[in-house]
């Protein structure tokens, strides 16, 4: 268990010690065993008598069926006293349906065992569960609950409760639905006692699954065998033609998971790896405040990735320096609509929380902080904060280009961003050179008591540096944007094998983006300290940088060209 984890557990725990389980059915009586034998004060009440049996116990479990949760909750709402968090076992309800408890002063939460339980006192250790609450203590205590009976929680934010729960009922009821149908062909086939001679194989592919992801993926679909899927079509419509439309739209999606499998996109992190915790997500600065407030009295350390999603592998590595060095990760989630100009593309950005917070599960991240611009910027909003002079007007900050006020956004941003958060580091990209120079000087100026780490631009295999405005590019387009990085390669190889002048090895670069019919918006090499212009190589390390248009992206790149070792040539660090 991670450290935030741990000291928010610890509190949860303390509220903890008398449990009201509403319910003695399968669910409920497996909950009464686990919960005794964790060395709760376990009382078991029915419908009827539910309001005194909650009266007894600080926490109370709704374990009834779906349909009856409101009913039965406004029953219990009536216990003098009432337990201070009440909560219900349902995978496909949310916590709406706790709302008479709710109105009467009471927290309340969610805990699904995420496993069937088929009898009542079926053992629910190891099994995960998902936990949700009106309010992070709510969530805490569900968590803390969960941990007590031998489960292992994960949030499912309450938005995306039904997804949650058509995601299980996929991978339990369809999967037996789809093991039914083969046994149905199989059988038609003449087949004797078709489950037994399917059973193993269906064992070994759900058991290589968990092991292993898409990659588990075999069959003719994955090998592009398309002859034989044709035959099994064939065989299917003649001996069990209900079956073609499930047989036809599965391998569809196989076809796309076998492709992606071939070709991991840059956006795929939700496919092989280990099990991962999802992190905590939370919309607003108070939420923040209180998640984090264990953490910073316990002296843990604190890192803070600020991000505008769609992430990509260079967030990746943020991620992770940032688990690496950091007892708690927080990252955060907002596109900020004042670094935009007018005309730029704040409709258009590209987003996915889905899968950036898949990312920030698969990378260790503990919580994402996620808010709505109109929480950043609420109305009166009248404060930013500006890095004045050359180091915001020049490059993409020059008033012909994105401008200053860019600048202004982001400082601004990330000065509200370094308030909420109160990290002790602060991790940002080296592909953005210029705005970790600007927020440096920022940190610096206005003596925000927070380290900043400078990331190393990671890129495409064939050099282009990951961006989420990549995804704008056209094919051909794409081809041509790897431009930006042979330009700015054959810049510092220039300075490299000794060339002094910057003038003359940038015209290298110009010539490689004419080339390719780009006309840069700026190639230019500046100090790479205090971005004035830098006339020659070799005196202190200079910020060879690039930004041009692509289609309908905008790209920038750069590269520090590193000043010689004593002894050695004039050396060039390529970002390669
Ligand atoms: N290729 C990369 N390598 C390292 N860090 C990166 C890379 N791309 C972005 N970052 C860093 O990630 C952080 C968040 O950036 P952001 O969310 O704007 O992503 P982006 O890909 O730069 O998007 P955009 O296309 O808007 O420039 C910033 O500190 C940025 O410098
Ligand atoms: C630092 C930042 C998250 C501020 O919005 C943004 O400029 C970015 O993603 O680089
Ligand atoms: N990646 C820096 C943020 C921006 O382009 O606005």
């Amino acid at each position: 268990m991670r450290e935030l984890e741990r000291n928010r557990d610890a509190e949860a725990s303390s509220a903890l010690h008398r449990l009201a389980v509403i319910g003695d059915g399968r669910t409920g009586g497996s909950v009464t065993h686990a919960a005794r034998a964790a060395g709760l004060d376990v009382h078991v009440g029915r419908r009827g008598t539910s309001a005194a049996t909650a009266s007894l116990a600080e926490v109370a479990l709704l374990c009834v069926p779906d349909r009856s949760i409101a009913s039965a909750c406004a029953e219990l709402a009536e216990a003098d006293p009432l337990p201070a968090y009440v909560g219900h076992v349902s995978g496909a309800a949310g916590l709406d349906v706790l709302a008479a408890a709710r109105r009467r002063g009471a927290e309340t939460f969610t805990l699904h065992p995420l496993q069937t339980i088929p009898t009542p006192d079926t053992d629910l250790a190891g099994a995960p569960a998902a936990v949700s609450g009106s309010s992070p203590a709510a969530r805490d205590v569900a968590a803390a609950l969960a941990r007590r009976l031998g489960m292992v929680p994960f949030d499912v934010p309450e938005e995306h409760r039904a997804a949650y729960h058509a995601a299980a009922v996929l991978a339990s009821n369809f999967l037996v639905t789809l093991e039914e149908s083969a046994t149905e062909l199989l059988t038609r086939a003449g087949v004797a006692d078709a489950r037994a001679v399917l059973a193993p194989l269906v064992l070994r592919s759900a058991a290589n699954w968990a092991e292993a992801g898409s990659a588990a993926l075999t069959g003719p679909i994955a090998r592009g065998d398309e002859d034989t899927v044709r035959a099994h079509l064939a065989a299917v419509r003649a001996l069990a033609p209900k079956l073609e439309p499930t047989y036809t739209a599965l391998a569809e999606r196989t076809r796309a998971i076998a492709e992606r499998g071939a070709a991991p996109s840059s956006q795929d992190w939700t496919t092989g790896g280990t099990p991962v915790n999802a992190p905590q997500v939370i919309r607003t600065r108070e939420e923040l405040r209180r998640a984090l407030e264990p953490a910073r009295r316990s002296g843990r350390r604190i890192g803070l990735v600020p991000t505008m999603g769609f992430l990509h592998e260079g967030h990746a590595s943020l991620l992770r320096a940032a688990r690496a060095g950091c007892d708690v990760v927080v990252m955060s989630l907002f596109v900020n609509p004042t670094q935009f100009g007018p005309n730029e593309d704040l409709a258009a950005y590209p987003r996915d929380e889905a899968a950036d917070l898949a990312m920030a599960a698969a990378t260790g991240v503990d919580v994402v902080y996620a808010p709505d611009a109109a929480h950043v910027y609420p109305a009166g909003y009248a404060t930013s904060v500006e890095v004045g002079g050359e180091l915001t007007q020049v490059l993409c900050g020059d008033p012909r280009r994105r401008g200053s006020a860019h600048f202004r956004g982001v400082t601004t941003v990330v000065a509200k961003l370094l308030n909420a958060v109160g990290p002790d580091v602060a991790f940002f990209g080296q592909k953005d050179a210029q705005q970790a120079i600007v927020i440096r000087r920022m940190v610096r100026d206005l003596d925000f008591p927070v380290e900043v780490v400078v990331g190393p631009t990671v890129r495409e295999p064939d050099g282009l540096a990951m961006s989420s405005r990549n995804v704008y590019l056209e094919p051909d387009e794409r081809v041509r944007a790897r431009a930006l990085n042979q330009a700015l390669s054959a810049v510092a190889d220039a300075a490299r094998a000794g060339e002094t002048d910057t003038s003359r090895a940038l015209a290298l670069g110009h010539k490689i983006l004419t080339d390719a019919g780009i006309d840069p918006e700026y190639l230019e090499a500046r100090d790479a300290d205090d971005l004035t212009l830098a006339a020659r190589f070799g005196d202190r390390p200079v910020l060879v940088a690039v930004a041009a248009r692509v289609g309908r992206a905008r790209l920038i790149d750069n590269v520090v060209v590193e000043s010689p070792q004593p002894g050695a040539g004039a050396a060039a660090e390529v970002a390669r």
